[in-house]
């Protein structure tokens, strides 16, 4: 069960009016996470949670496709011994808030969270959204332990972008070393999708990443090769590149055509009635 002692939390679709409220407590006080939203009571206790931590600047099709696989896998449980949460990073570790507002992004999250139910029709699995000053992995990690006990294990959903910058050495001063991922890797999981693309060195280059890992090739810089058995990639089942970036570009330049490739269908229908992502 998730505490959030300060206010209650609705499984009702939240309105754009009660999000900015809920953003504007949340930002005036020194909480570091705040729970906003649940499809399923808190009561219920879920074993394992999945994190899929983005800028949901806007959610796409890929982050649907990586925030399925964690309903679609049985090797970690039932059904009802899960908890997928969608958590807003509203302090990135390397990107300026824009240009969508948060209001905005988290309306689009709760929408998103409808588009993850319908594809799952009959199943109706317990999803929670929640609002984060963390940036980086092991702070959000440790505050989520916090807040939900009885979870015995957390799983990352990440894309392989995201799990090279969670092992680069130059998010961890003092001593910039790979050190303080240790209690990380100890009590979570990640999976971690490979990204389409030639930027991302192509499938096999991206394996390789991970298998130089578990040769022990970086335990100098404090990655011990153990970790690589706590990363499992999965597919990629997106035929084109996906990107909150491309979606922006698309709508910007008027590319009507290959939003639906890119958006899930209740996003693309709430931005086609709105102004954002419509100027540079
Ligand atoms: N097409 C994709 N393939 C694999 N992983 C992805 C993909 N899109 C997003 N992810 C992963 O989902 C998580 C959240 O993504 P994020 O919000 O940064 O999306 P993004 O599309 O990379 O954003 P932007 O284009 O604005 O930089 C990250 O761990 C990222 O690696
Ligand atoms: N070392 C880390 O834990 C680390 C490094 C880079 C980004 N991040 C986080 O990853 C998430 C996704 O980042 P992007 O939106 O930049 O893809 C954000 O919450 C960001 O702060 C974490």
């Amino acid at each position: 069960m998730m505490s959030n002692s300060e206010e209650s939390v609705t499984t009702m679709a939240p309105s754009l009016s009660l999000l900015r409220s809920q953003l504007s407590s949340f930002t005036a006080s020194s909480a570091s996470l705040k729970l906003i939203h649940s499809t399923a009571p808190l009561t219920v206790t879920a074993k394992t949670l999945f994190v899929l931590d983005s800028s949901f600047n806007p959610p796409t099709r890929a982050h649907l496709n990586i925030a399925l696989s964690s309903f679609k896998d049985r090797s970690t449980g039932p059904i009802e011994e899960k908890r997928l949460l969608l958590l807003l990073a509203t302090q990135n570790a390397d990107k300026a808030p824009k240009p969508a507002s948060f209001e905005e992004r988290l309306s689009m999250i709760s929408i998103f969270v409808s588009d993850i139910l319908s594809s799952l029709t009959p199943l109706s699995p317990a999803i929670d959204i929640a609002v984060t000053k963390h940036a980086r992995f092991l702070d959000k990690s440790e505050e989520l332990m916090r807040h939900y006990p009885n979870v015995t294990e957390q799983v990352y959903l990440i894309g392989y972008d995201t799990l090279i910058r969670i092992l680069d050495i130059k998010y961890y001063p003092p001593a910039y070393t790979l050190k303080p991922l240790e209690v990380f890797f100890r009590n979570n999981r990640i999976r971690c999708m490979h990204r389409l693309g030639d930027l991302w060195g192509g499938r096999e280059g991206q394996d390789d990443y991970l298998r130089n890992i578990g040769s022990g090739n970086r335990e100098a810089e404090g990655c011990k090769k153990e970790w690589a058995e706590r990363i499992e990639f999965i597919e990629n089942e997106n035929s084109t590149p996906v990107s909150s970036t491309r979606v922006r570009e698309a709508i910007c330049n008027k590319e009507e055509g290959v939003l639906d490739d890119l958006l899930t269908e209740g996003v693309r229908s709430w931005l086609r009635d709105r102004d954002v992502y419509t100027q540079d």
